[in-house]
């Protein structure tokens, strides 16, 4: 596979190398820098860019029939923008906030636990989320689709960072030395509490979850998620 990588940061390294060991080329590297790409030299795009860089870096390559597998946070709010025009164009598209195997199997974990809880009105939840000093957005990617599960399992209407509200979910956001990401949701009662937590190690497995994204998606036209990638039901 020729893979087209936009963003050469500390994700687009890390899936360079990574992918080359699976036997893949990286055919083109964009970062700021570059000034032409040649579009036709790569199978897939996997963008791991700048929230301000990745609706034009995703909807180029849409209209230069390309499919593409986005990490990058923080550009959502232009998301429903991007699936338009990926099916305009006839074109394939996943965007994950966390590409993890472990964090998706989290955010099921997280998607049962938030039912189960919606049943008991004593306890409140939380969210808290660390990650390196360089990151550019906040709340991170994982923590509103963490948000987002919990809401659509119980009367949570909506989140707010580092603050709190009526049925809204609290997040808080910390940003701590190199930590690569770690996730905890805690339901509190006056007797007792319950945390589950999410701990990345290192950006391995975020970026083996965009390798596996692409090779997947190879031949597909349409919108798709990591849960159809590994097969969630
Ligand atoms: N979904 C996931 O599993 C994960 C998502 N991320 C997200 O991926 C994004 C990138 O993360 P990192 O690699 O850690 O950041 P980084 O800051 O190390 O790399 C970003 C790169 O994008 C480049 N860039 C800036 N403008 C560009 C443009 N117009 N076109 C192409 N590249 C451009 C920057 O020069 C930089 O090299 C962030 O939004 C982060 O939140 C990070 C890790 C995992
Ligand atoms: O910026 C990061 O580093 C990460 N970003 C993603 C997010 O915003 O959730 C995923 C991971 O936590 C690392």
């Amino acid at each position: 596979m020729k893979i087209g990588l936009f963003g050469y940061g500390k994700m687009g390294k890390m899936i360079a190398g990574m992918a080359e060991e699976r036997g893949h080329t990286i055919a083109t590297k964009v970062d700021l820098d570059t000034v032409e790409i040649d579009y036709a030299s790569f199978d897939v795009a996997i963008d791991f860019s700048t929230p301000e860089a990745a609706f034009e870096n995703i909807t180029n390559c849409f209209k230069n029939n390309v499919p593409v597998i986005s990490g990058t946070t923080g550009w959502l709010d232009r998301y429903q923008e991007a699936v338009e025009l990926c099916q305009q164009n006839d074109s394939a598209f996943i965007y994950a906030s966390n590409f993890s195997l472990g964090v998706n199997i989290f955010f099921e974990l997280n998607r049962q636990l938030a039912k189960m809880m919606s049943q008991l009105n004593e306890y409140t939840v939380s969210m808290e989320e660390i990650h390196h000093t360089q990151k550019l957005d906040a709340p991170s990617g994982t923590a509103i689709t963490l948000a987002e599960g919990i809401m659509e399992n119980s009367s949570y209407m909506d989140w707010q960072l580092n603050g709190t509200g009526e049925n809204s979910i609290p997040i808080h956001s910390i940003r701590e030395g190199a930590v690569p990401g770690t996730h905890t949701i805690a339901y509190d009662s006056e007797v007792d509490g319950i945390e589950i937590k999410h701990t990345a190690h290192n950006r391995k497995g975020f970026a083996l979850g965009a390798i596996l994204a692409a090779e997947w998606i190879l031949g597909k036209k349409g919108i798709f998620g990591m849960r159809d990638v590994l097969n969630f039901t």
